[in-house]
């Protein structure tokens, strides 16, 4: 098997070409090559696979060998496989998702995608389509008690769930401890993905994350969709956000008149790879 190990701002996923590997149990295998010891290390694996309605399919599995709907990091790098790997000769894109289809607009010069653009939907604050369970119609700066402990949290599905806190200080988050009680609450039925937001002006944003079945990882796009809506909607920010993560920086437009969130940031290759 041929994969690509691929980043977007650290946040790291081997990506497998479908259109030419057929992968048994995806889920099995991103557990073993995973595993930053012993495996290959990566936050999870990407299936790159044919659609009769797009250029490709994307199919995420996080390291704990969940399946997702979504993964924002990871469509950027999608497009720069398709268009640096010859599978497409265009500068945008149709990437078919669980989902939904996104459109993904390509930074392209001298044959680099230095950058991409993707219009990531509609973000959705019913909790039962988030799925968060919550008597209210939206949960945006809601108290909870989680194991004892009281939060505020803020809740958004960008085709995946995301619980959001607002901190003074992200660097002094007891992450690993906060992250998983708060991942496997009862609230959310589906488990969530868990952002802590410290607000900088009413433009920027610094943010960790602790991805559902992954731990934390270095970056997160549709939680930092999810952290730029949570600070527009309680009034922290405007609608244009610049996320600083661990591993970079995302540019968040969050579209009054379409309801459209657009995020736009890097993508690399790492190396490409061979397993037996
Ligand atoms: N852990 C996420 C999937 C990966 C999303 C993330 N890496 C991104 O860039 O959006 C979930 O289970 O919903």
């Amino acid at each position: 098997m041929k994969f690509s190990k691929m980043q977007g701002i650290g946040n790291d996923y081997l990506y497998f070409n479908c259109f030419e590997e057929k992968i048994e149990n995806p889920s099995e295998l991103a557990i073993k090559l995973s595993d930053r010891h012993f495996g290959v290390g990566s936050d999870g694996i990407i299936l790159i696979e044919p659609s009769d309605h797009a250029d490709c399919r994307m199919d995420i599995y996080n390291s704990d060998g969940s399946r997702a709907m979504m993964c924002g990091n990871g469509i950027r790098c999608v497009g720069k496989y398709l268009y640096e790997r010859g599978l497409v000769r265009k500068d945008v894109l149709k990437v078919d998702t669980l989902s939904g289809v996104k459109t993904l607009f390509l930074d392209v010069k001298n044959g680099i995608v230095h950058s991409v653009k993707v219009d990531m939907g509609k973000p959705v604050f019913r909790p039962a389509e988030i799925p968060v369970i919550f008597s209210k119609e939206t949960v945006i700066d809601e108290p909870i008690t989680v194991d004892g402990n009281e939060y505020r949290i803020t809740c958004v599905s960008m085709g995946n769930p995301h619980c959001i806190l607002f901190v003074d200080d992200v660097d002094a988050v007891p992450i690993e401890k906060i992250g998983p009680e708060l991942e496997h609450a009862s609230i959310f039925p589906d488990r969530a993905n868990i952002e802590f937001v410290q607000v900088l002006n009413s433009g920027e944003a610094k943010m960790r994350v602790w991805e559902r079945g992954a731990g934390e990882t270095w970056a997160c796009g549709t939680g930092a969709c999810a952290s730029a809506i949570s600070c527009a909607v309680n009034h922290k920010t405007g609608r244009k956000v610049k996320m600083h993560l661990k591993g970079g920086d995302l540019s968040i437009e969050w579209d009054d008149r379409t309801d459209t969130v657009f995020m736009q940031g890097p993508a690399e290759f790492v190396f490409d790879g061979t397993i037996d």
